[in-house]
């Protein structure tokens, strides 16, 4: 049984958002900015990776389809207890297959992706720069090769990880408050 949907801050309708895409790319400055201005819940999907998965990327190889199958099932979790309770939320996760993403939208939830765009360059420059994070740049080449960037017949919003984060944060806050 879903509950009644609470409205944002705002008095935006309830939207479940996956902000997705590759290592670097800006998911968690987004989507703690869109959580915060929105007043919707927030996971990081890092956080719920195993430990065996974090140990893998912290130590250069990159997660197969059966590495990230359970912490892909986590993230569904988490994403229908939200739909359930009718809360605006956020979940970072990088959905870079198709069949990742079919995984999250599993048993119909509403699920919409933000997948932010950033060039190779850009994400090179910034994963090199970053202190602090399990992810190394070396990891780069395997996370563009693997992404499926999302098709015209799936629920996403492109937005440019090019951008200052505040100028995409408010191209999305105006993309929800034009929606019909
Ligand atoms: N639009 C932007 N312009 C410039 N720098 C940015 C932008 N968005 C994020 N950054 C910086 O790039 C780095 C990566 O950002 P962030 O951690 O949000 O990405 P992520 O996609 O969540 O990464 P990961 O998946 O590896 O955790 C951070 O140092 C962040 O401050
Ligand atoms: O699917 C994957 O390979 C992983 O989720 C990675 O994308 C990282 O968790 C994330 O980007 C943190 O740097």
């Amino acid at each position: 049984m879903t509950a009644a949907a609470v409205r944002s801050k705002m008095g935006l309708e309830p939207h479940f958002l996956v902000v997705m895409g590759v290592s670097g790319t800006g998911k968690t400055t987004i989507a703690t900015g869109l959580a915060t201005r929105l007043g919707w819940h927030f996971q990081e999907g890092d956080a719920l990776h195993p430990p065996a998965n974090v140990e893998k990327m912290s130590t250069g190889q990159p997660l197969t389809d059966a590495d990230r199958a359970p912490w892909l099932a986590l993230c569904h979790d988490w994403l229908r207890a939200q739909v359930e309770a009718g809360h605006g939320a956020v979940l970072t996760c990088s959905a870079l297959k198709r069949v990742y993403r079919e995984q999250l939208r599993a048993n119909g939830l509403p699920i919409e992706f933000v997948h932010i765009d950033t060039s190779a360059a850009e994400l090179a420059a910034r994963l090199e720069r970053r202190e602090g994070h399990f992810m190394p740049a070396s990891l780069l080449p395997s996370q563009l090769a693997t992404l499926e960037a999302p098709g015209d017949d799936e629920p996403v919003i492109r937005v440019s990880g090019e951008k200052h984060p505040d100028v995409v944060l408010e191209e999305l806050i105006r993309h929800f408050q034009t929606e019909g």
